[in-house]
């Protein structure tokens, strides 16, 4: 039997074949706290070399598989396991915990937070290196050639945690590969990575899988991995609906009409510098942005982006410079009071999910406001498509799921200034349609909307005006669609 905490079921019904590097067969599980089933007898097997992306709606599953596929399921999660999932030969309860499967398996999560454990970079990326037996000589060039591929040479003697979200992708993608484990199993570990790094991460994965190494990748940017994976996985309700040829996944997004146009000037900010430390992360920063308006930020990862939203609700105040709210000089005043106008989603939703239930988490938000209605509660789920979760726990949703929560946390808040930091982060392109449609009504009721986003595309088709920074200066304004 296979050990999970709480195992009803489980056989070893194939062999675990040596020389293949995954076999899951007719594997089903159900969480702990969960009544459906997150994934129904999934049968599929991994080879030497492949390159596979796995994609579906959010709450499809993909998470669940990638742990399977890693075996941390069978080690760390607790749940009824039914079927068996074998690993290079042996079967995952073979294993004896996790550090000894992360001799085949190299895991890279979507919350990079949660993996990285030491105070410098390099000391995350030198511990990979140095289980490996290597000499002094190999280790230096191993880092060099780390450093080079995911660029964060610049980064080596600075503190994980105090790192922009996509620097700290780079740095956990860094640690996982400084293990060159035959096996690479990713969990949207590019999703707060700008186009360029991923198109890099891509290409790297792909040469890794010509020297023999097996990749699986969950992603929802699926066009951009074509020319790069080999095979494609579709998981719907838990189930493989598709598993073959890499195919363009296509969604022809309706026009979401614009029915009315920008106002008054509601906020600026002028001149605004912030360094951290030696890193000068915004630069003399001027923006104005108007009622009625979506204005999206795009620019590499590190550029400034989040520290220049996080000063239009008075999370940062500025060094240099200042913000002026409906006319008035933010300076001074609290977070909370600012808040009642300028509502803030943060890139890591789980920095503000804290209740056991959707609803409640909604509702903590409107208490704060003098406005604990259930009702509007409720209709902020509907909103964001999660009518049916009011009294799930918001850590048993998926990443997306979390995400669309943060939103109807806002969006009930019925502020006049709605920011997003990558609002479709862990959502696919339907999920990111249904998001930027909610976005609209709200532009078109007058507010004003800020996103920040690594996806061009939804960009150029939903905002009103693009800004684009680098190196914390703005290097462009230009009118969207
Ligand atoms: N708390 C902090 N302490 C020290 N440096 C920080 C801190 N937060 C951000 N930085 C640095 O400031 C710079 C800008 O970071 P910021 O998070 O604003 O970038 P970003 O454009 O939002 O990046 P990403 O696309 O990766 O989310 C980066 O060099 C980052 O490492």
């Amino acid at each position: 039997m296979q050990k999970t905490r709480t195992v009803t079921k489980t056989e070893h019904t194939v062999p675990a074949l040596a020389g293949t590097p995954i076999v899951l067969d007719h594997v089903g599980f159900t969480y702990q706290a969960a009544d459906t089933p997150s994934l129904d007898d999934v049968s599929l097997t991994v080879r030497e070399g492949e390159f596979i992306v796995i994609s579906g709606p959010s709450g499809a599953g993909k998470t669940t598989l990638a742990r399977a596929l890693s075996g941390v399921l069978v080690h760390a999660y607790g749940g009824d396991l039914t079927g068996s999932i074998s690993i290079a030969g042996k079967y995952a309860d073979e294993y004896e915990d996790v550090t000894d499967l992360s001799r085949q398996v190299g895991m890279v999560f979507d919350d990079a937070d949660a993996q990285l454990i030491f105070t410098t970079v390099e000391e995350e990326i030198l511990t990979g290196l140095e289980t490996r037996g290597l000499s002094a000589d190999e280790v230096a060039k191993k880092l060099d050639e780390i450093y080079t591929i995911t660029c964060t040479g610049h980064l080596k003697d600075r503190a994980p945690h105090a790192l922009s979200g996509g620097q700290k992708q780079r740095v956990a993608m860094a640690a996982a590969l400084s293990r060159e484990t035959p096996i690479l199993v990713l969990d949207e570990a590019t999703s707060e990575l700008d186009k360029n790094a991923r198109r890099q991460v891509y290409m790297l994965l792909k040469s890794l899988t010509d020297r023999g190494h097996s990749v699986v990748l969950v992603e929802h940017m699926t066009g951009e991995t074509l020319g790069y994976a080999t095979r494609m996985i579709r998981l719907e309700n838990g189930r493989v609906v598709y598993d073959g040829e890499p195919v363009a996944e296509t969604f022809t997004c309706p026009e979401i009409p614009k029915t009315s146009v920008p106002g008054e000037t509601i906020l600026s900010a002028e001149h605004l510098t912030h360094r951290f430390g030696e890193v000068l992360a915004l630069d003399d920063v001027s923006l104005t942005f108007a009622k009625g308006e979506i204005v999206a930020i795009l620019g590499e990862n590190g550029s400034g982006k989040t520290t220049f939203v996080k000063h239009l609700n008075g999370l940062l105040c500025p060094d240099c410079g200042h913000v002026v709210l409906n006319g008035e000089d933010i300076t001074g005043k609290s977070v909370s009071e600012i808040a009642k106008t300028v509502g803030l989603v943060f890139q890591n939703p789980d920095t503000m999910l804290f209740e056991n239930t959707c609803e409640r988490e909604i509702l903590f938000g409107l208490k704060n406001v003098g406005n604990p209605d259930p009702a509007a509660a409720r209709a902020a789920l509907v909103a964001v498509g999660l009518g049916g979760k009011a009294h799930v726990n918001p850590r048993h949703l998926s990443r997306g799921e979390r995400q669309r929560l943060a939103l109807a946390c806002v969006l009930a808040m019925d502020q006049q200034i709605v920011i997003m930091d990558e609002p479709t982060t862990g959502l696919d392109m339907q999920e990111s349609y249904e998001i930027m449609r909610v976005l609209t009504g709200m532009r078109n009721a007058g507010k004003t909307i800020l996103m920040v986003t690594h996806n061009p595309a939804l960009a150029e088709k939903f905002s009103d005006r693009i800004v684009e920074m680098e190196a914390g200066h703005v290097t462009a304004v230009r009118g969207g669609a």
